[in-house]
């Protein structure tokens, strides 16, 4: 918000105006409380009613109202009970207005109109308002106001709280040629006193001090595809969140049925974000990591750079849909049966044919039928002509004889079983295998390190999740039939291998349930954070979540972890062509101090002159430290560096190291055995912040990642407040 000189304020009319705003909130307060305690009555007075039959009693007029109203009441008081009770209060804003420039201005503040703005709408018994949804279109001027286009307002005020208590007051005055001489302003500016804030482990809501170009992307229409760019510590997250919340105010229909769905980085970044909207009272939007996407599935570990990129690469839709046609390891190779008096077999090119031919159209789940066809026409063509006779006299009644033999039986459950992603994803571990599928698209290093990749785990890596849900989409749900056949079969197997006896009513159920689960994920609106970071098979994972969905897209290419941010940006404009594009830029980084991000500036530019930089605009005249040590003493030195920062801010400490060097570093941390410090890798550090940062190895840091630079620049904007560098060598510092 635009800072306007204040005039110095006594604490007399201080204490007077808190007291004045506090009444006005307790107004609120026991308003809701009311309204909260006659919502559950008329809920229970309208069950007994109903229950008695005796609706008809109350007028209908009288009925429509009380329901408006109930419903209106009610909904807020569940809204409140949401709300998160250890946030900041439910009402934090006001303003007051005049009646425009083209009026004469007003002579005393009781002229002025004022509104209250907060979390959520709430009305007096007269059904006027007390407080206005942040989210309505009457409080856009609270966010939209500027000293040159001050839509009406002479006064934004934001009233500080804790709980439902208010403890300070910062006040903005738009118009102060049009103040009245009795109208109070005080505080220093609600953004800065915001901005300078200690931080803690998880992030908060910025209802009270959205700027106006952060509005406007928050409020945009959900069409298409709404693309939130800028550089590190503009809001974009933030921006992001609120902008689900707005979402479902504007039509909570469409949104809370359809569901929306908030994509990040990793489940420390979901963990750093999950209070902001439940602090705003929307708890019904799902937020996944990349690497939970796929119900069933809770990936953390990650890749080394070479195999990351190769699993994230589109090369990998061939070799998945390869793998996922090819003959299953350790099938059986021939299929032999004795029937009708002949012993008929059907050899390994056969076989392969039968395959091929059952999945030219279907997904391999599904061709189960097609396959066992198959089968009994290979099986009648060598079967020899002077037996067709009697129950074999035809193919029809040949093929259910056939079909019914334990040998074939045994033969279809090992040659065609129902396969999951996640054991064809582990094929690829054979290098042989794996050379037959991807010998176009990979080189033969590449191969290797694949495979080695695959074997190397016994959990998902977060790039495996991409390749689990590719895999899913070629390999299909097994069809869902209430007859005993081989598709049955594979429920039952959906219980832990305990024989359970079905009823038919528990069968109906699990059939539903899993006609259920082959319904595709699909949102009515997909949030995509740190979208850079997406790999291309990650960006067709995403979009199938939401086939019909509008999109927000939020994300700075200057901080990609991807070695190919180009690739990347191709994929999904190519998964979002159809869509139509907003763009919206947010300019200002809210989170560095100018004197921290000046110097990352500095790093990136010499690598991206063309990378978007915010302007950072809050000085605390500290510079960040650069410290060089012993190779073998960094540990150390990280640590010590630690402690200091400790002693010095308030809030969390974040000492981030690459993956090599984090036992060492995790080590000496534990022995200072204070909670608000952590040891993270420069990937864990995605999106988040701390008061003060402790850079371990910077040089490394781009040696070691795949976003190289780009991941360093990642790091040196993760401090608000402090920045300290240890390293062994000075060669990384860009050179003046
Ligand atoms: N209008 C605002 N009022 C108060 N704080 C704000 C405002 N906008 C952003 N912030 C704060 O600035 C910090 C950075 O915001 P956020 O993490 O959303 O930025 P980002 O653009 O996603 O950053 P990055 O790309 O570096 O991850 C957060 O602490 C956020 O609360």
């Amino acid at each position: 918000m635009d800072q306007t000189p204040l005039p110095a304020h006594d604490d007399n009319v201080e204490r007077a105006e808190l007291a004045a705003e506090q009444q006005h909130v307790d107004l609120v307060y026991d308003r809701v409380d009311v309204a909260a305690r006659s919502a559950s009555r008329i809920a229970v007075d309208g069950h007994a009613r109903a229950q008695a039959q005796n609706v008809g009693r109350v007028r209908e007029e009288e009925q429509t109202g009380l329901y408006e109203r109930d419903v209106l009441v009610f909904a807020a008081a569940r809204r409140i009970a949401e709300l998160d009770a250890e946030h900041e209060g439910l009402v934090f804003g006001r303003l007051d207005s005049d009646k425009g420039d083209d009026q004469p201005a007003a002579t005393a503040a009781s002229e002025l109109e004022s509104l209250y703005v907060g979390r959520i709408g709430v009305r007096d018994a007269e059904y006027e308002p007390l407080v206005i949804d942040w989210r309505a279109p009457a409080a856009e001027p609270f966010y939209r106001a500027t000293g040159t286009d001050r839509l009406k307002v002479v006064r934004r005020r934001v009233l500080r709280n804790k709980g439902p208590r208010i403890i300070g007051i910062e006040d903005d005055l738009l118009a102060p040629e049009r103040a009245p001489e009795d109208l109070p302003v005080m505080g220093e500016g609600a953004l800065m006193a915001s901005l300078s804030r200690a931080r803690g482990h998880t992030m908060r809501d910025i209802v009270a001090t959205i700027q106006a170009e952060q509005d406007r992307a928050i409020r945009a229409p959900a069409r298409g595809v709404t693309v939130i760019g800028g550089g590190p510590g503009t809001g974009k997250t933030v921006v992001a969140l609120h902008r689900a919340a707005f979402l479902l105010y504007s039509d909570r229909r469409r949104f809370e049925r359809g569901g929306v769905l908030v994509v990040g980085p990793s489940a420390a970044f979901m963990a750093y974000i999950e209070r902001v909207l439940p602090s705003l009272g929307e708890n019904t939007v799902s937020l996944r990591a990349v690497g939970e996407l796929v119900d069933g599935v809770k990936a953390t570990a990650v890749d080394d750079a070479d195999a990351a990129a190769i699993k994230g690469s589109l090369r990998m839709r061939g070799v998945l849909s390869r793998a996922a046609r090819d003959r299953v390891p350790n099938a059986p190779t021939t299929l032999r049966v004795f029937i009708g008096g002949a012993t008929v077999e059907v050899d390994t090119n056969q076989l392969d044919n039968v395959r091929r031919n059952a999945l030219r159209r279907t997904p391999r789940n599904r061709a189960g039928a097609e396959a066992r066809k198959g089968l009994v026409a290979a099986l009648w063509q060598r079967f020899p002509e002077d037996l067709r006779t009697g129950v074999y006299g035809d193919r029809e009644a040949f093929g259910d004889r056939v079909t019914d033999t334990p040998a074939f039986r045994t033969f279809f459950n090992q040659w065609w079983p129902v396969l999951t992603p996640e054991a064809v994803l582990r094929w690829l571990g054979d290098p042989r295998r794996l050379q037959r599928w991807a010998r176009n698209e990979l080189t033969p290093v590449e191969i290797e390190t694949l495979a080695a990749a695959i074997r190397s785990t016994a959990d998902f890596t977060v790039a495996d999740v991409a390749l689990l849900d590719e895999l899913s989409t070629y390999l299909g749900h097994p069809p869902v039939q209430e007859s005993r056949d081989e598709e049955f079969d594979w429920l039952e197997g959906l219980s832990d291998g305990v024989n359970e006896v079905l009823t038919t009513s528990e069968r109906r159920a699990r059939a539903a349930a899993a006609r259920d689960a082959e319904e595709p994920d699909d949102y009515a609106h997909v949030l995509v954070d740190e979208a850079q970071d997406l790999s291309p098979m990650q960006w067709r994972m995403v979009t199938r979540r939401g086939p019909q969905a509008s999109w927000t897209i939020v994300g700075d290419p200057a901080q990609s972890s991807w070695p190919d941010p180009d690739e990347a940006r191709a994929a999904m404009d190519s998964m979002l062509s159809h869509l139509q594009r907003h763009s919206f830029r947010l300019s200002t980084n809210y989170r560095n101090s100018a004197e921290i991000y000046a110097f990352a500036g500095e790093v990136i530019r010499q690598t991206l002159p063309d990378a978007d930089l915010p302007n950072a605009v809050r000085e605390t005249g500290i510079e960040p430290e650069h410290r060089i040590f012993d190779a073998s003493k960094i540990s150390e030195a990280a640590g010590d560096a630690a402690a200091e920062l400790l002693q010095l801010v308030e809030g969390t400490v974040g000492v981030i190291v690459t993956p090599t060097q984090r036992p060492a570093v995790e080590r000496v941390l534990a022995e200072i055995g204070d909670p608000r410090v952590v040891a993270l890798t420069p990937l864990e550090s995605k999106g988040l912040e701390y008061d003060a940062v402790v850079v371990v190895e910077p040089d490394r840091i781009v040696s070691e990642t795949l976003g190289g630079v780009r991941a360093l620049y990642v790091v040196l904007t993760r401090a608000t407040q402090r920045m300290v560098t240890v390293n062994s060598t000075t060669h990384w510092l860009p050179s003046k």
